[in-house]
């Protein structure tokens, strides 16, 4: 059975001091819910974030690890690192990285591999630009981004995958796929992925939509029935916001 999750990505936002006063104040407002609740705090403030949050139920995720196992690749971040902190869930692919970074799919699809061989669940980002909605090629450009990081796994690893379609023309925009748009899409991934694996595969992953997911469109983008939650970026900053999205959860 498939969870809801309310994952919130800090991106490069809040230092030590802001960190520790934005977690209190969910920690204290948290309520009684059936979603995870997923906090991905900057690199250098994800340790701290893990024992403040020892004795609450949000779990503290990372943002990116490089795929290799250790060795010359200044500024970067391993699995071994994250899991030696406490940190055992990963946000991979995000667009960010993408364009930004220079994250191909096949440099995605090794960090997938590296992950999941060291036992850690992977939050896989994916979506299409704006360009690809205007000329109908959105279904394409999702089917091949999952393809080409997720569709050589075995079957069995799928238990460790957590799936994020986030609209690239919907980050930080604003503008928010309509309820019908996140729906149709979410549906469709789960399609191809019933086509690649099996229907038992595809109902059992779930699908986090994410761009521009704020309290007040939160409650009906995931009452769809392929929405099982969100990635939320700017709202995930304000306590207030946050909490209220979780709340959005059924
Ligand atoms: O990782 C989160 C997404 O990029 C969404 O960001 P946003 O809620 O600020 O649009």
């Amino acid at each position: 059975m498939r969870s809801k999750i309310v994952a919130g990505n800090w991106k490069m936002n809040k230092n030590l001091a802001e960190t520790e006063v934005l977690l209190a104040e969910l920690s204290a407002k948290l309520p009684d819910t059936k979603a995870e609740v997923m906090v991905a705090p900057t690199f250098v403030n994800l340790s701290a974030a893990v024992d403040q949050l020892k004795s609450s139920s949000i779990e503290v995720v990372a943002q990116n690890m490089h795929f290799a196992e250790n060795g010359a690749y200044t500024g970067e971040i391993s699995a071994n690192m994250l899991l030696g902190i406490g940190v055992d869930t990963v946000i991979i692919g995000h667009s960010e990285r993408r364009a930004y970074f220079g994250e191909t799919d096949e440099i995605l699809a090794k960090k997938v591999v590296a992950a999941l061989g060291k036992n850690m669940r992977v939050m896989f980002c994916f979506g299409e630009e704006l360009e690809d909605r205007k000329s109908s090629n959105h279904f394409k450009i999702v089917e091949s981004q999952l393809k080409n990081a997720l569709f050589s796994l075995d079957a069995s690893a799928w238990s460790k995958i957590i799936l994020a379609y986030e609209p690239v023309w919907a980050i930080g925009t604003g503008e928010t796929a309509s309820p019908e748009q996140a729906q149709e899409m979410h549906a469709f991934i789960r399609k191809t992925i019933t086509n690649a694996y099996d229907a038992g595969i595809a109902n059992n992953v779930s699908i986090l939509y994410g761009g521009s997911v704020k309290p007040n469109n939160a409650v009906e983008i995931f009452s769809k029935p392929d929405v099982d939650g969100g990635l939320i970026g700017g709202a995930a900053l304000v306590a207030d916001d946050f909490i209220a999205i979780i709340n959005a959860i059924a």
